[in-house]
């Protein structure tokens, strides 16, 4: 019998519920085995014969014993949503079925939705180029952060698997290579300052052997001054055949115009603002009188967000600081990652947050590009990120609730805001054309529809 089961929610922790979608019965429950991918089940609500394709439906889990792909299916109305989508030249999920399709030598600035897969895409086009005979670096990618190069990085290691002889090597802060060594991995994966100091001061990285430069984040890359300074310098270095592409979610105009000025004959794939907000993320707020009544408006939601995994942001490092520690000692379990820790530490953090140990993530602005947490079903905005003139930064905000609802999977974005700002609200609706529904967090009842 071709009985098809797949396992349905994450209730809290390790449990989940295997769900016959054709009938839409729930057929078995029980708890996860992380290690083996199993669910150890009570028994289903079906008869005996079902029983057994149940028990083989839980086997073939088994043998796929990933925890990851039971998260990613978890976490979607159904995977065969995502595969629909994947077919859909329309829709940001949309995947090509051959390498030609890819047009991969082509220079190109390029904006697509947050979690739609761009990593996957200059990877791919850097492992193209290698010639892994060689032994020496033909591809720079450039990172705003420390955490976004160390998940890009095992996103090349993960993908360059199925290429023999291809290497990675981290130009980040506190990996420096000793003195007179020579760099044998062929793709250099760093942050802008620590790039810089391999090609010219240390001269580990012969800017003349480059053939892909890769700026990801691309935006903030060339807006924040320092980081621009830097990337133009390596670039400029760079023979003219280097292929250059740009990458992010978000290009306001003058960086746009900035960007078509620095790479030769770009190839263009550019969104309207309007198809920048995904339909598979919620927007919500909650309207508060001041910080006091934003902390219980968070304390009602945490119910909730302890259901799945979250990320609340904060505006300063003294906020998150200030909230993380008052969530603490009221006896909720949060991890606080914030840029004043040592940058081993975020990594580290970010990793037991990747893995499930932390449930909860209180941070800043640091946090708020790129990274990659399949299982984060809800963002929190405990401030509306805003620009230093005080104006709405709509750019952040956009990617900090893509932190969500990553490659098709549902996410609910919620802004805690003052009364006083409430119009910042308005602003950003007009500005993405999109809609942000007032929820009450004090009414249980509510959040718990919202959540289902
Ligand atoms: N073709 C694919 N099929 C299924 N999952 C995919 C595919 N491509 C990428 N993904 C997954 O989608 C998730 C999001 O990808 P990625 O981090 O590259 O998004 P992004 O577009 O760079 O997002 P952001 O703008 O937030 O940086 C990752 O977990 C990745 O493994």
């Amino acid at each position: 019998m071709a009985a098809k089961f797949l396992p349905r929610f994450w209730r809290s922790g390790s449990q989940a519920e295997l769900l016959d979608f054709q009938n839409n019965n729930v057929v078995a429950e029980g708890k996860l085995d992380f290690e083996h991918g199993t669910l150890k089940g009570k028994s289903g609500r079906y008869g005996d014969d079902e029983e057994d394709v149940r028990r083989g439906h839980i086997e073939d889990l088994a043998n796929h014993s990933l925890l990851n792909k039971l998260l990613r299916r978890t976490l979607v109305d159904s995977p065969h949503n995502v595969e629909v989508l994947q077919r859909d030249p329309t829709s940001p999920l949309f995947s090509v079925k051959s390498f030609e399709e890819l047009h991969l030598p082509q220079n190109l600035i390029a904006q697509s939705q947050s979690g739609t897969g761009k990593t996957a895409a200059f990877v791919l086009a850097m492992l193209s180029r290698v010639d892994a005979n060689k032994k020496y670096p033909q591809c720079i990618c450039l990172s705003p952060t420390f955490e976004l190069a160390l998940q890009t990085g095992k996103v090349v290691e993960e993908m360059g698997k199925f290429c023999a002889g291809i290497e990675v090597i981290y130009a980040l802060r506190g990996n420096r290579p000793g003195k007179g060594s020579r760099l044998e991995a062929q793709i250099v994966i760093g942050t802008p300052g620590t790039v810089l100091d391999w090609c010219f001061k240390l001269r580990l990285i012969t800017v003349e052997n480059i053939s892909v430069f890769v700026l990801d984040e691309a935006d903030v890359m060339i807006n924040v001054q320092g980081h621009s300074d830097h990337s133009v310098r390596v670039k400029r270095s760079m023979p003219k055949s280097c292929q250059m592409l740009l990458f992010s979610a978000t290009f306001e105009d003058s960086v746009w115009a900035f960007a078509e000025r620095i790479v030769p004959d770009p190839n263009i794939i550019k969104l309207k603002k309007e198809e920048l907000t995904l339909k598979n993320i919620q927007q919500f707020y909650d309207q508060c009188e001041n910080k006091e009544q934003k902390y219980s408006a968070l304390c009602n939601l945490y119910g909730v967000i302890t259901i799945a995994q979250a990320i609340v942001f904060c505006q300063t490092r003294k906020i998150a600081s200030w909230l993380s520690q008052k969530l603490s000692d009221d006896g909720h379990q949060v991890a606080l990652l914030s840029g004043e820790l040592p940058v081993y530490d975020r990594a580290d953090m970010i990793q037991r947050f990747r893995e499930g140990r932390e449930k909860v993530l209180v941070t800043t602005n640091v946090c708020a590009r790129g990274i990659d947490v399949e299982q984060v079903s809800i963002v929190v905005n405990f401030d509306l990120p805003v620009n230093v003139d005080g104006s709405v930064d709509f750019e952040t905000y956009l990617h900090r609730i893509g932190r969500t609802g990553r490659f098709g999977k549902k996410g609910i974005a919620v802004s805690l805001i003052e009364n006083f700002f409430v119009y910042m609200l308005k602003e950003i609706e007009d500005h993405f054309n999109t809609k942000i529904t007032k929820l009450n967090s004090m009414d249980m009842d509510e959040m718990g529809k919202i959540w289902k």
